[in-house]
């Protein structure tokens, strides 16, 4: 069968089966800084580049340059469609045995549906990229890809201009000064919308009251305004030393990153094994190591949080024995506790079949009721109606894939959006009955302090 899928963006590749080839190459690198690498990409791939690192740090990604770039400006259907597109180049891949898996790395927007002109217009439903250079760093190897993906049959010449532009960036990165950059100078913050934020919240607990929904996450943001314009590579190197506990990410597009620290898995598929983990339920850490246990009691004990964990479990556990066998659910949560929050956290995994989609997945579980609500169709209701806000991709799937099927997306709440010498913030939090709109409120301040304090900004609440 002869199928073809053409892309609605110039730089994407029209995709042929018949005459597609996509051809790689790994070497090992010995020991070279992934943000290093990241910043050898300035000249030339600027608007090109992608970072990751996953919470237990086993993994480190660094893209750079396009070998093609995956994009969907679809509803529901976002998912499908770069599924698709990425089973067409895998079939195309030609590598030898000893190379490592390219991958395809990207994220989704959180709900088409509210998109409107707004800081996010840049980023489409899916933004996916197989970078032209890949740094890998998995259980302490280093690695370099370079990917190509092509038309011309040969390709010889093609590849080996891909091989000096490799070596090329690994010696910059080696030997060029990589300047730490001191953290930028933020001249104002604004909030936005504040009293649209209260009374959305006020009145999704009425809501609630009245038994229209359970839950529903409400999210606001700030804007971050600098002395000048901040460099990426400044914003990911101060991000990722926040929150070690947690997934480091960043993905540029049009001039701007967007970028965070997130605690939230939201699946990883890892060799037939499937893990997802369940994240709401919040209090701040104390200020002592007695104070913290107390405070961590506390959340344990508490019906409210209690009750806004249990609805993310539940369906997260129903989409688990949808896809999986064998699947372990633990019956109460433990205390996730990073930097500046306690979590309630239910870790969950199961078998999934060797051909299991990870996208059928991410499509499954997104929204969790920790970024949506329940039942999800009334909670994006209302969340479209009272935010009056575009969330772009702020909690929704970030990750990546490889050709074997393996891979792990990350749900992008603790982030901004860097445009320049402005920054956008976002963060939320589960609304259920007996929700107060002060007390939601001082929450989001906590939880927009790993991205403040990496950009150099005060803190507040
Ligand atoms: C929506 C956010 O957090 C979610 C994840 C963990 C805990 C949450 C909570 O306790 O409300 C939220 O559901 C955010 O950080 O913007």
């Amino acid at each position: 069968m002869n199928r073809k899928l053409t892309a609605s963006h110039d730089n994407q590749v029209e995709i042929n089966k018949s005459d597609l080839r996509f051809f790689t190459e790994t070497i090992d690198a010995g020991r070279i800084s992934p943000l290093a690498f990241f910043e050898a990409g300035n000249s030339c791939y600027i608007d090109e580049r992608f970072y990751w690192q996953n919470a237990d740090k086993t993994l480190t990604l660094v893209g750079l340059g396009h070998a093609t770039i995956l994009e969907s400006e679809s509803g529901k259907e976002r998912f499908e469609h770069i599924s698709k597109e990425w089973d067409i180049l895998r079939a195309a891949l030609i590598k030898e045995e000893k190379d490592m898996e390219p991958v395809l790395f990207g994220g989704f927007s959180f709900d088409p549906q509210s998109r409107k002109d707004s800081e996010w217009d840049a980023f489409p439903s899916a933004h996916f990229v197989v970078p032209s250079f890949q740094l890998t760093i998995k259980n302490g190897n280093t690695t370099i890809a370079i990917n190509l993906i092509t038309k011309n049959g040969g390709a010889v010449d093609e590849f080996e201009k891909l091989r000096e532009e490799r070596d090329r960036l690994i010696h910059i990165a080696q030997v060029d000064e990589f300047e730490l950059l001191a953290k930028p100078e933020v001249v104002s913050i604004e909030e936005r919308k504040k009293e649209q934020y209260l009374d959305a919240v006020q009145h999704v607990t009425e809501k609630i009251k009245d038994g229209d929904a359970k839950k529903v996450v409400i999210a606001r943001s700030i804007k971050l305004n600098f002395e000048e314009e901040v460099p990426t590579v400044t914003a990911l190197h101060h991000i990722s030393n926040e929150q070690q506990e947690s997934y480091h990410f960043g993905l540029e597009k049009n001039g701007q990153l967007f970028f965070g620290a997130t605690p939230e898995r939201l699946i990883e598929i890892s060799n037939g094994r499937a893990y997802s983990s369940c994240v709401a339920g919040s209090i701040k850490r104390g200020k002592s190591a007695m104070d913290d246990r107390k405070l961590g009691k506390e959340l344990m004990d508490d019906r409210k949080n209690r009750e806004e964990h249990q609805y993310v479990v539940n369906m997260i556990s129903q989409v688990f024995s949808k896809f999986c066998t064998d699947i372990s659910i633990p019956k109460k949560p433990k205390l996730m506790k990073i930097r500046d929050i306690q979590h309630l956290f239910t870790p969950l995994e199961g078998n999934v079949e060797q051909k299991t989609d990870i996208f059928s997945l991410v499509e499954a579980l997104h929204p969790t009721p920790a970024l949506g609500g329940v039942p999800t169709d009334v909670s994006m209701d209302m969340i479209r109606e009272q935010e009056q806000m575009d969330r772009g991709y702020y909690a929704a799937p970030i990750g990546w894939t490889d050709t074997a099927g393996n891979g792990e997306f990350a749900v992008a709440i603790r982030s901004a959006l860097l445009k320049g010498s402005h920054a956008y913030l976002y963060a939320g939090g589960g609304i259920v009955a007996d929700s107060e709109p002060e007390k939601e409120y001082d929450e989001t301040w906590v939880k927009f302090r790993p991205v403040m304090r990496a950009l150099g900004g005060k803190m507040n609440g």
